[in-house]
């Protein structure tokens, strides 16, 4: 089964939603973006969310110990983050009782390669949550093993996009909205179908 975290979520009908599919993991982007929640939304969302579905907060260019006070005033225990500088940064997350999760804004090999002991790592697009594919073809510039996929996937590439770079898992935003931060149920639904139905 490819876990499958759909983000940018930010609002209660649609975190039910994609719990309703069955998703692994909903992220709620507490970084400057569109799809921002504050830490107090993402308490009131993260309210929904049960047990055995992972609850992320999503972090870039925010220090260290704002990560660590939003995730703990919005009761999250995963964090993603995207701009992490060493495994020194990592000790002081899981210091705090926190699962890591290391994204990297590539396409390139030069940074896939280290994971500062981060418990997992997140291959995205140059941009986060641009909805913008990257070359996943070449699977000796990709990690091995237990990584995910993301950067301009939609239900039409996402089955595709997990059979030719092997990842084991895949994250999603843009391609699951009808606009910028609004996300749609159907395509939504239509998602976590292609991604069930990959060959
Ligand atoms: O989604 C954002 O606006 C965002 C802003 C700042 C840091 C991270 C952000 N998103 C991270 C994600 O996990 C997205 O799902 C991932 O980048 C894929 O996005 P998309 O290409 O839109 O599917």
């Amino acid at each position: 089964m490819v876990f499958v975290k759909m983000c940018g979520l930010r609002d209660e009908d649609t975190v039910d939603h994609a719990v309703a599919l069955g998703v692994d993991a909903v992220g709620f982007v507490l970084a400057d973006s569109p799809r921002q929640v504050t830490a107090a939304d993402a308490a009131r969302l993260r309210g929904r969310v049960p047990d055995g579905v992972l609850a992320v907060g999503v972090y870039v260019r925010m220090s260290l110990d704002e990560i660590v006070a939003t995730a703990a005033e919005a009761r999250l225990d995963h964090v993603q983050v995207h701009d992490l500088r060493s495994a020194d940064d990592v000790r002081v997350l899981h210091d705090a009782g926190l699962t890591v999760i290391r994204a990297v804004n590539t396409g390139g090999a030069d940074t896939v390669d280290a994971d500062y002991g981060a418990d997992l790592l997140l291959v995205d697009g140059a941009v986060a949550g641009a909805g913008a594919t990257w070359d996943w073809q070449d699977r000796s510039a990709l990690p091995t093993g237990r990584w995910i996929l993301a950067g301009g996937l939609t239900p039409d590439n996402v089955a595709r996009a997990v059979a030719t770079s092997g990842a084991w898992g895949v994250d999603v935003s843009s391609g699951i909205e009808s606009s910028r931060g609004v996300k749609n149920h159907e395509l939504m639904t239509a998602f976590a179908a292609a991604v069930r139905s990959r060959p």
